[in-house]
């Protein structure tokens, strides 16, 4: 099928107003949480995706890994078949919700290669290896759409690829992962450990098949990648981004942000600098009054933050299945739309092809938590070690050491805020702090962000 038989001079459906009566093939990979919701939206909007693309979107097959699996009432086990790699030879739009880098990624250069446009929602094969996809297609003359594969349903690649392509983005902000906002917010508000949260993001259709892609901050670097090349015109891999997770943040770290008036949140920052880009992913204090801040339970916000656009922000569901496949579907009618009328979407766009800088290179402030012995000069000694490596205080509070098992009598809580540092100079301070002799423990480095 191609593009033309839609065109001009094709009948009309009365009840659709569909441009033509010949129906475009949809083939759904992947039948879990985004691919049963995926199926509802196909079956329940059919009549509307219709009217919109200008022609019948018709499922002809479901590949998932076994047939006799108990689904969802919505899915036809007509449909389902174990053989994805014919599947997708007689498509004209494929759609990938299985994850994964293999055999996601043979399937979707088989389904290009076969002329079908794709869409994905797979951040983990594209921050890998989207180049190769995107050449694929480039050569085919079909597109590929990813915009489930970053913050679910937020229309956030969409808005960064074509809405800013004019502008000049300085800098990337954002809560891109739902599972860990989630557990980060249940162990703010109800004091529940790392892994019970996590437990509860699983049983809510959040989290990844493997949780630590979430936990250690891998799913997050991923779409940071994508955003970064996306906003920076640069190729940016999941490599390339400095990547740090929650599994070592506590619920005395959460507590005592809160009392110093900071929300802990996993932010992807990626950023423009005169040398090149920076992008990471890690735990960062927040402070209350910021909109980030507000972000609750699975949510995900981003900031865009351009040269004539000034600051965007962009806020919704990141995870679950309706709100990805909802993405998903916008995708596929944009797909659909091109089959139809002709045209095609956004091409890979790379040409600025700036130098990706290191960990080292970022600057940012920081709050270090210690207990120390509490008598005269102590806290004199421990600000003279930030001066020694050039970082600034921005403020100090003390407090007794709560009681813990080794005793908190004698000792003082000093939690310090610097002003912007090196993450080198930083280090530096820190091993200089642990290893004085009035220092009992450092419990905790955060960076602080949003400010
Ligand atoms: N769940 C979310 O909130 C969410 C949000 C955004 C993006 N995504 C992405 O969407 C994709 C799917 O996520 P999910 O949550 O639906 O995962 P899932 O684990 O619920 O579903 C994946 C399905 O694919 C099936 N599968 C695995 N290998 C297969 C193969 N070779 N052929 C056919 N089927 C196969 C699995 O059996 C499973 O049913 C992933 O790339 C994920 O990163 C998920
Ligand atoms: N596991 C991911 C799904 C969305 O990509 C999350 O928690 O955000
Ligand atoms: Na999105």
């Amino acid at each position: 099928m191609t593009a033309a038989d839609g065109q001009a001079g094709a009948p009309t459906d009365e009840r659709t107003g569909d441009h033509r009566t010949t129906p475009l093939r949809v083939a759904l990979l992947g039948c879990g949480v985004v691919g049963t919701e995926v199926v509802r939206l196909l079956t329940t909007q059919a009549d509307d995706l219709a009217a919109r693309t200008g022609a019948r979107l018709e499922l002809v097959g479901i590949a998932v890994r076994d047939t006799a699996t108990p689904r969802d009432a919505v899915v036809d086990a007509e449909l389902l078949t174990t053989d994805a790699e014919e599947l997708v030879t007689r498509a004209d739009v494929v759609i990938e919700v299985v994850g994964g880098i293999e055999p996601a990624r043979s399937l979707l250069l088989r389904a290009i290669e076969h002329g079908a446009s794709v869409v994905t929602a797979n951040k983990a094969l594209l921050a890998q290896d989207g180049p190769t996809l995107y050449a694929a297609a480039d050569a085919a003359g079909v597109d590929v759409y990813f915009e489930a594969a970053v913050a679910g349903a937020i229309p956030i690649v969409r808005p960064v690829r074509e809405s800013l392509a004019g502008d000049r983005v300085r800098r990337v902000l954002g809560i891109v992962n739902g599972t860990t906002n989630y557990v980060l917010d249940r162990m703010t508000s109800e004091g529940l450990d790392l892994d019970q949260a996590v437990k509860e993001a699983q049983a809510l259709g959040y989290a990844e098949a493997d949780p630590t892609a979430d936990v250690e901050g891998f799913d997050a670097a991923a779409k940071a990648a994508i955003l970064a090349s996306l906003a920076f015109h640069t190729r940016v891999s999941i490599d390339d981004v400095d990547r740090e997770g929650i599994s070592a943040i506590t619920v005395d770290d959460v507590a005592w942000a809160e009392r110093t008036g900071y929300v802990i949140k996993l932010l992807a920052i990626a950023e423009r600098r005169d040398e090149g880009v920076q992008v990471r992913v890690h735990p960062a204090l927040v402070p209350l009054a910021h909109p980030l801040a507000g972000v609750r339970g699975a949510f995900n916000a981003v900031f865009v933050e351009a040269e004539a656009a000034g600051e965007l922000m962009f806020y919704g569901r990141g995870a679950g299945g309706a709100p990805t496949a909802s993405a998903v579907l916008g995708d596929v009618v944009s797909a659909a739309r091109h089959r139809v009328l002709g045209g095609k979407g956004p091409v890979e766009s790379s040409y600025a092809d700036l130098p990706v800088l290191p960990a080292s290179s970022a600057r940012t402030r920081y709050q270090v938590r210690l207990d120390v012995q509490d008598r005269p000069g102590v806290l004199a000694q421990v600000a003279a070690l930030l001066a020694d490596h050039g970082v600034s205080i921005e403020a100090v509070r003390q407090a007794p050491a709560p009681l813990g098992p080794d005793g908190g009598d004698g000792l003082a809580r000093l939690i310090i805020t610097t002003h912007e540092a090196s993450e080198e100079s930083l280090a530096a301070t820190v091993a200089a702090i642990t290893g004085h002799e009035a220092v009992r423990r450092v419990l905790s480095v955060l960076r602080v962000e949003g400010v």
